[in-house]
């Protein structure tokens, strides 16, 4: 019998690119994904819900679930923690529904460790004037905050080749679509891969 676990993706790079943009709009269209909905101890903004947009998480909640191995991946960004559940991650795939991270990079690279299987994209933006403009235009950071973004985003864009796919974020149409289209040559990857295995499998037995 072959394991029908579902497919973990993970979006990731720098702040404004429009990892969230992309994901929402993706989510509008497809429907057998599930979000994980991450933790952080960062200020709820404006418009954000408690367990929509994050769990809110004080710096104490958040060190004692590291300390209980509750999360798949974390990191301290910007001077705030973000980490995803692993309870959460890890039922959802056996369950058989593939999983969608949007995270940043040095959590996406401890999944990558953890679940080389997963399929990692990186969001790269059109230029790094028009990442600027984006986390400006959005209004949630002070300037103090959108430079130190945009000095994390410098460190982040050189990981770039370890992600298995890069998707320029110029138009979100664009890019949503290039988002389903890896989505769904993944799947097929596997199903080829599936009967592969099983056609080794009934020749063994013959
Ligand atoms: N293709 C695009 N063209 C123009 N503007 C865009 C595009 N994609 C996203 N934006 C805008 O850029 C801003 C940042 O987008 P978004 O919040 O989705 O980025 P993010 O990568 O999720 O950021 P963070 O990592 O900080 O959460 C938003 O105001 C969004 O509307
Ligand atoms: N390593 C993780 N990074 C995460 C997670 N959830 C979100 N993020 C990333 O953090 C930055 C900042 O987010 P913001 O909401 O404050 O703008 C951004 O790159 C997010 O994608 C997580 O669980 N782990």
């Amino acid at each position: 019998m072959i394991e029908e676990k579902g497919i973990l993706f993970v979006l990731s790079g720098p702040s404004g690119v429009g990892k969230g943009t992309v994901r929402k709009e993706l989510f509008q269209h497809d429907t057998a994904l599930r979000y994980s909905i991450s933790m952080t101890t960062r200020e709820k903004r404006q418009g954000e819900t408690d367990g929509v947009d994050y769990f809110y998480k004080t710096n104490e909640e958040f060190e004692s679930l590291i300390a209980q191995n509750k999360l798949l991946e974390y990191a301290k960004y910007v001077n705030n923690y973000y980490g995803t559940p692993r309870d959460y991650v890890e039922k959802t795939l056996a369950e058989g529904h593939d999983v969608f991270l949007e995270i940043e990079v040095q959590g996406a690279l401890q999944v990558k460790e953890n679940f080389p299987e997963g399929v990692f994209i990186f969001l790269f933006p059109p230029s790094l004037e028009e990442l600027k403009n984006r986390i400006v235009n959005r209004g949630t950071e002070t300037e103090e905050l959108v430079l130190n973004r945009l000095k994390a985003a410098r460190d982040e864009i050189e990981m770039m080749d370890a992600y298995d796919y890069v998707v320029v974020n110029d138009q979100i149409k664009h890019a949503v679509a290039k988002v389903k289209s890896i989505i769904q040559s993944e799947h097929c990857k596997r199903e080829r891969i599936a009967k592969q295995y099983k056609q080794l499998l009934e020749d063994d037995i013959k």
